[in-house]
């Protein structure tokens, strides 16, 4: 495909050029303020089985590192929440800032994470194969989640591991029996909105559910790097409707929480 990086010839302000739904009213990321949210009593919460995954292998793309999934049949699927039907897993990648600094995607009331994890699911009802799900307007459901520094979490150092294999673009290798449950936070309240790929073909094809709560990693985990362009788009607007997911009823016992 096109050419297109982080850089200042050939980055976010200049994506339009080649990407003109880069334009577009529905762009990705952008900043959440949550007191802007209005709560959507009929959001049900978000349910993630991921119990049959099955993780195939980790690739750095050039942009960013990412894990595939087998995603031939409905083993592993997000669904409730905003979405009307089962999307399946296809993958998962970070988004990470240069050293040290911020390199989350969405910002929340102007504030960004150290990094950003978006878990990639297609809608295999409506769409015969994920590249024709990509660039349907209810085609992708993306689950971000914010990284923030602080104690090691024991599950990333398996991805950051396998990283060092991977540090030169295009490379890939075999990455098998990761389950993504385990990066999840305790609670599964979220924000939605429709939105876009946050990178080229920044296709308006994503539902976005947006965890509130993020995970913590170490000052080491989140300051690995990679040969993937490590930078991020600039924030587009906000977006005119997000809704806000129930209170995750955990805490009565109602939604027994993920197993991290
Ligand atoms: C057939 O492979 C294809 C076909 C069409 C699109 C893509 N993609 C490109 C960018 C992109 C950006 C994502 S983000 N950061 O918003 O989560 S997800 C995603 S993608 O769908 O993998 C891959
Ligand atoms: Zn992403």
């Amino acid at each position: 495909g096109k050419h297109w990086g982080y850089g200042k010839d050939d980055g976010p302000s200049i994506w339009h050029q080649n990407f003109p739904v880069a334009e577009g009213d529905r762009q990705s990321p952008i900043d959440i303020m949550p007191q802007q949210a209005s709560h959507d009593p009929n959001l049900g919460p978000i349910v993630l089985n991921y119990d049959h995954c099955t993780s195939l292998n980790i690739c750095n793309n050039g942009h960013s590192v990412v894990v595939e999934f087998d995603d031939t049949d409905d083993r592993s699927v997000i669904l409730g929440g905003p979405l009307d039907n089962p999307y399946r897993l296809k993958q998962f990648h970070f988004h990470w800032g240069g050293k040290g600094c911020h390199g989350s995607e969405h910002t929340v009331e102007g504030n960004s994470y150290a990094s950003e994890l978006h878990l990639v699911h297609w809608n295999a009802v409506k769409y015969r194969s994920f590249g024709e799900a990509a660039s349907a307007p209810d085609g992708l459901a993306v689950l971000g989640i914010f990284l923030e520094t602080g104690d090691d979490h024991r599950w990333l150092h398996t991805i950051t591991d396998a990283l060092y294999m991977v540090k030169y673009k295009a490379s890939v290798t075999d990455f098998k029996g990761f389950n993504p449950k385990c990066l999840l936070p305790s609670s599964l309240h979220y924000w939605t909105y429709l939105g876009s790929l946050t990178t080229p073909p920044l296709h308006e094809s994503v539902t976005w559910i947006v965890l509130k709560e993020p995970i913590a990693v170490s000052e080491r985990q989140a300051s690995f790097e990679c040969s993937c362009s490590l930078g991020r788009k600039r924030i587009r607007g906000y977006a005119w409707k997000i809704t806000s997911g129930p209170p995750s009823l955990s805490k009565a016992g109602k939604y027994a929480p993920p197993i991290n």
